[in-house]
């Protein structure tokens, strides 16, 4: 059965097979054989060859290839919808979310590689890389692949995708739509396969590695590009973000904000809050604890992905098994359930929602924990609060709920992390600006608007009339 995506033509793997399962029943999904290291390799000189074309076909026509992949999108939403939430268990509207974010992009990406890395400024042009390997997350199938893959497209380089073992049907369903669109053959390969196939992938003679998906692997693929400084590597990996609570706003308000931060997409997003910490009164911490217990108590939790359903599976079982067992780890460490994440149903990896009271426990490891288990701290003061929530190794994302305009003010200077809201949920960050972390987050390579700058190099050009006037006879240096 097909399932590369080389030179315009699909073909069978000729790796050993793996599948994807249907997170919500644990039903097979897709089956087929991965990517062997020959295709690998062939993949990547599809794209080498590609790509000179690619580039000198210019701007418009590229642009207008990628708004042809728009209307695909358009056109097919539901069904990519539909594809999405069978594979990654988040409910259709979500899933419904993401495709729209997908079609979005394009506008997005044409005005930030216009503002950011046009051509149209006075001695400076922009050149595409040349290939680049993109790898993807499960947790947004389409949406963080096309945030690379759209920009890297419209620069002009070629591409060989490396999606996510987890959400293979996806991303063959979304390069079905780029050849639907017209992209010519070999500009956008695909590769399917698990951490071999992308091992032997960043082995490979590219220029540039785009990269989503967590802090070990980035760390890895950092490890394994040591020396290589002339291939670019944009790395946009996990965290463990606090969301600060200021005890004086409305409990209810508060509630809402967190339950969106923490647990939308079953907590399987990169921005999902993992840290709660309530400064104020013991009165007051309590009251948003009560109406944070109450509000997670109202959703509602379905194993497929049902129209009304909050959130829905984790994706896999050893992810569900991974976070019961983070959750058992901070009770060791002296943490009280408030709420017990438990597993539901007998089919399928839904995971209720947990929390977990860590204040005066023993220091939970400062780790991402890739689900819906939200640690608790309580600090009477501000400052103390804001130090905590620096006190990670990550820097992605980071939260305050507060009306009191000094502690915003306090917070936007001091709290370390590249995407902050106030008053607003974590997750669901803009495309129109940039996103991506400090610290383990990432290498300073933001994605969204910014990615633009990652995928085109800058040339400088100084330009003058010729003439004899270098060497006057006048000039310094110079015998007359
Ligand atoms: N900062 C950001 O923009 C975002 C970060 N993420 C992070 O992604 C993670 C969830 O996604 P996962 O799919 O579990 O990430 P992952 O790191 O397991 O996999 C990401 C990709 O790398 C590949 N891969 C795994 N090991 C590899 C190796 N040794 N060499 C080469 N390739 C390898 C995988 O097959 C997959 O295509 C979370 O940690 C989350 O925080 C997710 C979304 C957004
Ligand atoms: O990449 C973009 O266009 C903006 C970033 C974005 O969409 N972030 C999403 C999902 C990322 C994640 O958390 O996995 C978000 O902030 O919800």
């Amino acid at each position: 059965m097909m399932s590369l995506l080389i030179n315009g033509q699909w073909l069978a793997g000729e790796g050993p097979e793996f599948e994807s399962l249907n997170p919500a029943d644990a039903t097979p999904v897709w089956r087929k054989a991965s990517a062997s290291a020959a295709q690998v390799v062939a993949a990547v000189a599809a794209a080498r060859t590609a790509q000179p074309a690619w580039a000198a076909l210019g701007f418009e026509p590229r642009l207008q290839i990628l708004q042809a992949f728009a209307a695909q999108l358009q056109q097919q939403q539901d069904a990519l919808a539909g594809t999405i939430s069978l594979e990654t268990g988040k409910p259709h509207w979500e899933a419904l979310t993401e495709v729209s974010a997908m079609i979005n992009k394009v506008d997005i990406s044409i005005r930030a590689c216009q503002q950011r890395t046009g051509n149209d400024q006075p001695g400076l042009q922009h050149h595409a890389h040349g290939v680049m390997a993109v790898f993807g997350p499960y947790n947004f199938p389409g949406h963080l692949p096309n945030g690379h893959i759209v920009p890297a497209l419209l620069a002009g380089n070629s591409l060989v995708f490396k999606p996510s073992e987890e959400t293979p049907l996806c991303a063959e369903k979304t390069a079905e739509l780029w050849q639907a669109a017209g992209l010519p053959a070999g500009v956008l390969n695909l590769l399917q396969g698990g951490r071999a196939v992308g091992e032997a992938l960043a082995q490979q003679p590219i220029d540039g590695l785009l990269f989503t998906g967590s802090s070990n692997t980035g760390r890895l693929l950092h490890r394994q590009f040591g020396g290589r400084p002339e291939v670019l590597l944009a790395l946009e990996m996990g965290g463990n973000n606090p969301l600060i609570v200021d005890g004086n706003v409305h409990a209810q308000h508060a509630a809402e904000l967190i339950v969106r931060s923490a647990f939308i997409s079953a907590g399987q997003r990169c921005t999902c809050a993992r840290r709660l910490i309530l400064t104020g009164t013991e009165a007051q911490t309590d009251a948003i604890v009560q109406a944070l217990l109450a509000l997670c108590a109202r959703l509602i939790l379905q194993p497929k992905g049902d129209e009304q359903a909050f959130y829905g599976p984790v994706i896999s079982a050893r992810a569900q098994q991974q976070l019961l067992a983070a959750q058992q780890q901070l009770i060791s460490l002296g943490g009280k359930a408030l709420l017990s994440m438990s597993a539901i149903g007998s089919a399928g990896f839904l995971l209720s929602p947990g929390l977990i009271d860590m204040t005066g426990a023993q220091p939970a490891p400062d780790e991402e924990w890739f689900g819906p288990l939200l640690q608790l701290y309580r600090t009477p003061r501000f400052d103390d609060a804001i130090q905590l929530a620096n006190n990670s190794r990550f820097g992605l994302a980071a939260g305050l709920i507060s009306d009191d305009p000094q502690q915003q003010q306090q917070f936007r200077a001091q709290i370390r992390a590249g995407v902050i809201s106030i008053n607003a949920p974590t997750a669901g960050a803009s495309s129109a600006l940039p996103f991506g972390g400090i610290g383990a987050s990432g290498n300073h390579r933001p994605s969204a608007f910014y990615a633009a700058d990652y995928c085109a190099w800058p040339q400088a050009i100084s330009t003058g009339p010729l003439t004899h006037d270098y060497v006057s006879p006048s000039g310094t240096g110079f015998r007359p």
